[in-house]
């Protein structure tokens, strides 16, 4: 048996650690605690876990659906608001400022997230995301709807920091990697759905008060789900709460035959966490999360920025997000309409439904397969595929008289009968499925690359990270197009995608099969690629 095996045979039967057990705790090493060398429960969750992913999930839900929701309600709104047609700078501040108070949003989801509970500020996101959509809904100004969508804004903000976290501090650590796909397949799922939805109301009068305001009816479903929901046991843990952390863990691991074993493991992980940083900030206890609250913010944020370890997980998270956007996918997802109209096909919103619908489809694939194939590895074989799909397109482009000035829609089109058109529906089927198989749910992996005290502040800036880069995105890409042409920014997104490769090969580990408590281990040196791979060989020999 190894020590680690040892360690966790500490009996079965012992009793699960109370809230005052760390009281009379000794600081010094103690081999039950030695987790780094426990082999990992094969345990991938019952039934509960499901239930807190999916609950938590629906944020996702409206995540996808708000930001889907925009390219049919712009083009059905016709006059009906302010009694006249939208401009142009209309549309863009319509478009851009979900993303603008995203942006604005994220950094601070972090904070609340850590004194108020996690669990709180998806209550509190659902009450935005409410009021948002009823705010679009019932508005007869421009100025209405831009205050509606900035709200929706803040909303998938908070949500898109918060719920990828949540999960993460759930899961039973053999499942973390598919959970948290489960919300990239409900933010992909719910833009389909946002699509289908246009597509179903765009012939009605008024059919887009319908489009924005049914995205008010996830949120209360949420919102009367989630009361009855448990907080996650890392911040129970930390807010002291350890009792009530163990009866969470006990529900989590109920189906495990080593359920004991399992709740004790993660519970020693996490308070061994708390512990390491309580003697690094020089305590004997655990901080309590209430009354530290704003020396531990401050805290927090210096250890966020000059603790090595945090810093490389930063600038991991970050990078991945800002090359999930910058790769120009949402591009797509906001304007195939205009694309689609550009290339003349006969329905441009059908058209553009193949986009969301890949994107589903290959989301399920990664679904399946992240946690056999790994974070890294997923992400190094999907990239290459992006970038040969998109230079096809640049190739393509190049070839045909493509003109992206908004008076070309109403001329003949000169490509009317050659099958470019096609094959650029092709291309661009091939980079979202390669986009969806990866990068599109990769980066939203990112808690686990923290250690709980910097883990909702790291996890919310590289949130930030996606939608400063997500609102970059949609605010050049139709300048990009008319301006230096169609191939050439297919060429730029390339490009991003290759020195994104370089970046990923070069610095992100592969995280899965770790616990979220070894991790700080990993990158306390360096960024512990080979260390990763190592591990990830040995555990498959176990
Ligand atoms: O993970 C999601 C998903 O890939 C969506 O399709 C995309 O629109 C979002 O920007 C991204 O964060």
């Amino acid at each position: 048996m190894s020590s680690r095996e040892e360690a966790d045979h500490a009996g079965p039967n012992a009793p699960l650690l109370t809230s005052t057990d760390h009281h009379d705790r000794d600081l010094s090493p103690d081999p039950a605690d030695n987790v780094d060398l426990a082999p990992e429960l094969e345990y991938s969750g019952g039934w509960f876990i499901w239930i807190l992913t999916i609950s938590a999930g629906i944020s996702g839900l409206l995540f996808g659906y708000d930001t889907g929701v925009i390219s049919s309600t712009l083009v059905t709104i016709g006059s009906d608001l302010s009694n006249r047609p939208l401009t142009t700078l209309d549309e863009s501040l319509i478009t851009s400022c979900t993303s603008l108070f995203a942006l604005v949003a994220s950094p601070f989801t972090g904070v609340l997230a850590d004194k108020y509970g996690r669990r709180k500020v998806i209550l509190a996101a659902d009450a935005l995301f409410a009021l948002g959509a009823l705010a679009q809904a019932f508005t007869s100004q421009v100025g209405g709807m831009i205050f509606g969508r900035s709200i929706v804004g803040l909303a998938v903000g908070s949500a898109s920091a918060i719920t990828p976290l949540y999960i993460s501090e759930v899961a039973p650590t053999q499942a973390r990697g598919r959970l948290v796909t489960v919300l990239s397949l409900l933010i992909t799922g719910g833009q389909v759905v946002a699509y289908i939805v246009g597509w179903l109301f765009s012939e009605m009068p008024g059919g887009w008060r319908w489009i924005v305001g049914l995205g008010a009816a996830p949120a209360f479903l949420q919102f009367a789900i989630l009361i009855f929901l448990p907080e996650t046991p890392r911040w129970l843990v930390q807010a002291g709460s350890e009792d009530r952390a163990a009866k969470v863990l006990t529900r989590i691991y109920h189906g495990c035959p080593d359920r004991d074993q399992g709740v004790r493991r993660v519970l020693r992980g996490i308070r061994r966490e708390i512990e390491e940083e309580a003697e690094e900030m020089g305590q004997s206890e655990i901080p309590d999360a209430n009354m530290h609250w704003f020396h531990d913010t401050s805290q927090r944020a210096h250890d966020l920025f000059y603790v090595g370890g945090n810093r490389r997980a930063l600038t991991i998270a970050m990078m991945l997000q800002g090359l999930q956007q910058l790769c120009g996918f949402n591009s797509l997802m906001y304007f195939s309409g205009i694309i689609f109209t550009a290339l003349s096909f006969s329905s441009p919103t059908l058209t553009s439904l193949t986009v969301a619908v890949t994107n589903f489809v290959f989301t399920l694939f990664a679904f399946g397969l992240i946690d056999k194939i790994g974070r890294r590895r997923i992400l190094l074989y999907s990239i290459p595929v992006m970038i040969l799909a998109l230079l096809a397109c640049a190739v393509v482009f190049s070839s045909m008289e493509i003109s992206f000035e908004p008076e070309s829609a109403q001329k003949a089109n000169p490509n009317a009968n050659s099958n470019s058109p096609l094959l650029v529906l092709f291309c661009l089927a091939v980079f979202v499925a390669s986009y969806a198989f990866g990068l599109g749910n990769v980066p939203w992996q990112q808690a686990e690359l923290f250690p709980l005290n910097v883990r909702s502040l790291g996890s919310s800036l590289a949130t930030a990270t996606n939608w400063g880069s997500n609102f970059v995105v949609g605010l050049t890409f139709l300048p990009m197009m008319r301006w230096i042409s169609p191939t050439w920014t297919f060429v730029i997104y390339a490009g991003v995608c290759a020195v994104g490769w370089v970046a990923v090969h070069a610095i992100y580990p592969e995280m899965s099969g770790m616990g979220l408590e070894d991790v700080k281990g990993l990158l306390a040196d360096g960024w512990g690629v080979e260390e990763s791979l190592r591990r990830r060989r040995s555990m498959k020999h176990i």
